[in-house]
């Protein structure tokens, strides 16, 4: 499979790396508005810096998202009309319904693939098993540092409280997991944001209730470096998902 890559930042860098020595995964085109990040990417990967998306549309097979929302929203459609896939991590951008809409029949007038990894959360295995039945209730609690939600706190503070269609407005590169519970739940789940200064890890909280039951999962992510927004088990969950293309044994939802 081809992989092209739209976003070459903390995430891209971490796929890329895992997959230079993957002969089943060949991540060969590389496209950033700062060309000197997509050609950093091709050098150590043997690839190809691009300066318009459309320059990689005829050679790949799938186009790996991780840029930002608004890139979602711009290229996406185009990637999809082209007929290739498309692997999203910039979920927020899904919480638009009518362009969620708008990628669905895409994807189905042209035969391609839409996946979105489970990143930073979870427990989205047992949430799409719930929706089977009824889901009740969901809601996340994210904790991040400071320096995760760029805000100079001597004490937490309650930075959002609300719908996850307003959070991803106010908090567009991170919350991206609201969108990714809400879609699962099918319901604008409610979202708590805290900054606080006692952590040094992102944490995610979620509870869901339904016909199933109840569950809550916590996870205390990792932060990247070189982007203390982003959890490294959200460029985990896209290394793993790839992989699973290849794969002819799979376990959990
Ligand atoms: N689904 C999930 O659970 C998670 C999702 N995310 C999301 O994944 C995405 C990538 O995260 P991460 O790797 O940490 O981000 P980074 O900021 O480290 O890298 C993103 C790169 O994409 C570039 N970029 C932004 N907009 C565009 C555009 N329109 N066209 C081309 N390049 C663009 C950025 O350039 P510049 O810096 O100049 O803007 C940057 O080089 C983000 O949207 C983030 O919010 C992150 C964590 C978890
Ligand atoms: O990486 C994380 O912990 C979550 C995040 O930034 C997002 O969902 O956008």
């Amino acid at each position: 499979m081809i992989v092209g890559i739209l976003g070459c930042g903390a995430i891209a860098n971490t796929i890329v790396n895992e997959f230079l020595s993957d002969d089943g995964i060949d991540i060969k085109y590389f496209y950033d508005t700062d060309i000197e990040r997509a050609e950093n990417l091709a050098q150590i990967s043997n690839g190809i810096a691009v300066l318009e998306m459309d320059e990689m549309l005829d050679n790949v097979d799938l186009v790996l998202e991780s840029a930002s929302p608004i890139a979602l929203k711009v290229h996406a459609l185009n990637i999809i009309e082209n007929g290739k896939d498309l692997m999203v991590m910039s979920v927020g951008a899904l919480m638009d319904k009518e362009f969620r809409q708008k990628i669905h029949k895409a994807a189905q007038a042209n035969n391609a693939k839409v996946y979105a990894p489970s990143g930073a959360i979870v427990g989205l295995d047992g949430i799409k098993a719930a929706s089977i039945g009824k889901i009740k209730k969901a809601s996340l609690t994210t904790r991040k540092s400071p320096k995760s939600l760029g805000r100079e706190v001597e004490e937490e503070e309650i930075l959002f409280e609300g719908k996850a269609s307003e959070a991803v407005e106010r908090f567009p590169v991170n919350i991206n997991v609201a969108a990714s519970l809400s879609i699962a739940c099918n319901m604008d789940i409610d979202v708590k944001i805290i900054v606080d200064p006692k952590v040094d890890r992102n944490v995610h909280e979620v509870l869901v209730q339904g016909d199933f039951g109840e569950f809550r999962s916590s996870s205390e992510n990792v932060p990247f470096a070189a982007n203390p927004k982003t959890s490294m088990l959200a460029a985990f969950s896209a290394i793993k998902l790839l992989k699973s293309f290849s794969e002819c044994f799979s376990v959990g939802t």
